[in-house]
């Protein structure tokens, strides 16, 4: 667990980069700090980890005031990953992520093998340990990076920006990464983004800081998008969060019909897995986003809105037709929720 106690750090120049931070960060989760440029959210991860000092109040990981440990030992329990990994260009992947095992004192032979373990762990093959950052694509390197912070086994893991400086597609692959890792991991995992989108997917509780380092709302991501605090959570979060809260949207109530036979039609494969639509004049187009039973809401609405019927196909867990729907009736299973 992380615990800011009414944290401030007032720079030199008299800036306050953060304000009177409280703050609990739950063992085995992923917390997100979100916000505007210069919020202070860079500043109160770096206070977890010694790189900044705050000046009053009090930061402890798991129970102690971090300023009770010596720096060195106190950043070989938390690992730190940063925008556009950070890695060392002279050295190859493979030594890059052994580096903290080395500087713990591990053989060099047990270092490369735990290196390797982890390469695979964030879904590189192992050949690419023998090349330099430089080889690697961003979004490898940035798998470099996380590994890199894994190596030493650290119960926490700080990762400011690491995947802002990748294409959308790439990087909502490391998030997916990211979060099956975590399943595996379960680490204590503080992520800074100025993102409210990756916050949203990839935190299990959000912190929203606003200008002057004070924090603004910390919250799960579906009360955010749901009850923001105020004008700025709000703004902040977006116009469109009354849609994007559909993600968080059980979709118990939604009613899923048999798919039909006169009309417009579900072409499916031998397997029974949607294939397309065949129009009423016989003609096979090619069909709109699938909506799998169980997940949220917002897949359903997608689902309709983008087939080409106006009916969006419903899958089962293994990929097979299991019906449709109209937006229509998933509006109203939203609708019944509401009231409750
Ligand atoms: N060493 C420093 N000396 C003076 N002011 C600083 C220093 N480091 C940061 N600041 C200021 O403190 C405020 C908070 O900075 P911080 O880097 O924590 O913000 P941030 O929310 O992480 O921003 P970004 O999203 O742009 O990285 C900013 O106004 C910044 O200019």
């Amino acid at each position: 667990m992380i615990e800011f106690r009414d944290v401030t750090k007032r720079f030199d120049d008299g800036t306050t980069a953060v304000d009177g931070l409280d703050l609990v960060v739950e063992a085995g989760t992923i917390t997100v700090f979100v916000g505007p440029s210069g919020c202070g959210k860079t500043t109160s991860l770096r206070m977890v980890n010694r790189m900044i000092d705050p000046t009053s109040g009090t930061v402890l990981v798991d129970g102690r005031d971090v300023l009770g440990v010596d720096p060195p030992k106190l950043r070989r329990g938390i690992g730190y990953v940063i925008q556009q990994a950070g890695l060392f260009p002279h050295r190859t992947v493979l030594d890059n992520v052994a580096t903290v095992p080395l500087l713990s004192g591990w053989d060099k032979r047990k270092a490369r093998a735990r290196a390797a373990e982890l390469l695979e762990l964030v879904g590189l093959p192992a050949e690419f340990g023998k090349r330099y950052p430089v080889q690697l694509s961003g979004g490898q390197q940035q798998r470099v990076g996380v590994a890199r912070a894994l190596a030493a086994d650290p119960p926490v893991l700080l990762m400011d920006e690491p995947f802002s400086a990748v294409d959308p597609v790439v990087r909502e692959g490391l998030q997916d990464e990211l979060l099956r890792l975590q399943a595996e991991l379960d680490k204590t995992i503080v992520f800074v983004t100025h993102d409210i989108d990756e916050a949203v997917r990839i935190g299990e509780k959000v912190a929203v800081f606003r200008e002057g380092g004070v924090l603004a709302q910390y919250a799960p991501p579906a009360e955010l998008l749901t009850h923001p605090a105020d004008d700025f959570v709000a703004n902040f979060v977006g116009k469109d969060r009354g849609y994007r809260g559909l993600s968080f949207v059980e979709s118990d109530g939604v009613e899923v019909a048999p798919p039909p036979t006169s009309g417009w039609q579900v072409v499916v494969d031998e397997a029974n897995r949607p294939r397309g639509w065949r129009a009423p004049d016989g003609v096979e187009v090619s069909g709109g986003s699938l909506y799998r039973l169980g997940d949220p809401v917002r897949g359903a609405l997608d689902a309709a809105l983008s087939s080409p019927s106006g009916l969006g196909v419903v899958v089962d867990a293994d990929g097979a037709l299991a019906g449709v729907v109209t937006a229509h009736q998933v509006v109203e299973a939203i609708e019944r929720g509401r009231r409750g």
